[in-house]
């Protein structure tokens, strides 16, 4: 009954004194000490924690199964109908069914494809307000502003339909999603230590989480009755690309599926969308940005390629992403250094396994340390330097297929929306480099641009990044 090796733990505690504020650097510094494969106590849940292609692939792959269920979220439960999202709910039939509804029906190759002209046009749009911006003022732009904006109307009118906004339906949704993923990754003291639990109440916790979680059912409620109106109302032509609520709702019989979806499933697997979509999109935009921008080499690499497969043509489209394989490249190194969820979602076992010769006990909870796993030198040459190249001609994928590389995770837990993410991203980089110079503000060289991390569920960049932009004459 060998276990992984383990950091000494504090009473009650256990280890949670040491993941400090930015978890995954922390534990990526106990595992130089302790090995790929860690155990660890958050208060009284043992914890394993792996930092290795190895042990990431016995994991994902060969023991996915067994190690396929999420633990108990008291947030998660309280913000997502008890957990009926795809995201948090155990493994079993239920998310089986849910799983398989988004995947094959919200977040299939063919209807990513079917939200093409929302994507252009707010990407359209996005590049129409920076130009604005830089030719109004001549000043810094802020970049993280822009591509939240962008990602947040994508998302929106994909998800529900349309753009809401505080002047057009009285609901700030955007105030209302920044504290629902506030609270997704807040820490919640009575996981980990039931008898503390009662802290949240003197903290003010628990009615915070009450009161966002009733804003945000009112929000959805409007939003799928205004469906329900709309289609008793009218017949759609088939040509039109459907949102979620409406494909959500033509499910909800359990004609398609044989699966009956209840309403609050219905509208924790939105939410879903939100959690796990929005963030982490734009927060990859903003590192590429980021990157590129401390790396002038790159950038201007990048816009050679996207400018001279952009000949004599006024606006990039989908359509030419195919062949940008620099650009290709330059998201996945961006993903490699700085996985928007460095320590994916965590997962537990349900069953007793064996991992690298340890024995693991069923109900343990399971971490997979992404970035530590995309900066292991056993896999990486000079991994802490940005080389995009390094893909080029290289099969390395993050599809889940290649263990050193998983900011989306992998296995039956993969995230359902690479793709979706993906083609965004593609999209606006290609637009930003083909319109604009970028440069950062006067007097800051590349090497001094504040690269530190920001605490929470999605990790973004400290400070918003600020960048000049100058529109490029020859391509307008
Ligand atoms: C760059 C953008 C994104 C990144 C880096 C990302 C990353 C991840 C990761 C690491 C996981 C957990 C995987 C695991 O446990 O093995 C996940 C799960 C998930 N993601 Fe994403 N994601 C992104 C965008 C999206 C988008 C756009 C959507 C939906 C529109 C989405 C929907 C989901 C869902 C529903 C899950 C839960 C899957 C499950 O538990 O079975 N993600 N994502």
């Amino acid at each position: 009954n060998k276990l992984p090796p383990s950091p000494t733990k504090l009473p009650i505690i256990g280890n949670l004194h040491q993941l400090g504020s930015l978890p995954h650097r922390s534990l990526h510094k106990l595992s130089k000490k302790y090995g790929p494969l860690m155990l660890l106590h958050f208060g009284s849940k043992p914890v394993i924690v792996a930092s290795s292609v190895e042990a990431a692939h016995d994991i994902m792959k060969t023991h996915d199964l067994v190690c396929s269920s999420r633990p108990k979220s008291s947030m998660a439960d309280r913000l997502f109908y008890g957990s009926k999202d795809v995201g948090f709910s155990p493994y079993g039939e239920y998310w089986r069914q849910i799983k398989s509804i988004v995947v094959l029906h919200l977040l299939s190759n063919k209807r990513v494809r079917s939200y093409r002209d929302i994507r252009e046009e707010e990407t359209s749009n996005m590049i129409e307000k920076i130009r604005q911006e830089c030719v109004s003022s001549n000043s810094v732009i802020d970049l993280r502003d822009h591509f939240c904006f962008m990602t947040g109307n994508i998302i929106s009118r994909v998800a529900l339909g349309r753009i809401y906004n505080k002047r057009e339906s009285g609901i700030d949704t955007k105030n209302i999603l920044a504290e629902f993923l506030h609270l997704l990754g807040t820490f919640n003291v009575g996981d980990f230590i039931p008898w503390l639990e009662w802290v949240n109440k003197i903290t003010g916790l628990d009615t915070k989480v009450e009161k966002v979680a009733k804003k945000l059912d009112t929000f959805l409620e409007s939003v799928i009755e205004e469906h329900i109106i709309r289609h008793n109302k009218e017949e759609y032509s088939t040509g039109e690309a459907k949102d979620f609520v409406d494909v959500l709702l033509e499910i909800q019989n359990g004609k398609e599926t044989g699966f009956l979806l209840q309403r609050d499933s219905l509208k924790a697997i939105l939410l879903d969308i939100f959690a796990a979509g929005t963030d982490t999109t734009y927060s990859t935009l903003e590192w590429i940005m980021a990157e590129l921008l401390r790396h002038p080499r790159a950038m201007e690499t990048l816009q050679n390629e996207v400018r001279g497969l952009a000949q004599g043509k006024t606006e990039i489209t989908e359509d030419d992403l195919g062949s940008m394989h620099y650009l290709k490249a330059v998201i996945k190194e961006t993903l490699r250094l700085h996985p928007p969820g460095p320590l994916l979602i965590p997962r537990e076992s349900t069953e007793d396994i064996k991992l690298l010769g340890y024995q693991i006990p069923a109900k343990t909870r399971v971490i997979i340390n992404a970035w530590t796993i995309g900066r292991d030198p056993l896999s990486w040459e000079n991994p802490e330097d940005y080389r995009p190249e390094r893909f080029l001609n290289s099969d390395t994928d993050f599809k889940g297929l290649n263990f050193e590389l998983i900011p989306f995770g992998a296995g039956r837990r993969g995230c359902p929306g690479t793709a979706f993410a993906v083609v965004i991203n593609e999209l606006a980089l290609a637009r930003l480099m083909h319109k604009f110079n970028f440069s950062l503000p006067e007097g800051l060289k590349p090497e001094d641009l504040d690269m530190t991390e920001n605490n929470g569920i999605t990790i973004h960049r400290k400070s918003p990044l600020l960048a000049v932009a100058t529109p490029c004459s020859t391509y307008y």
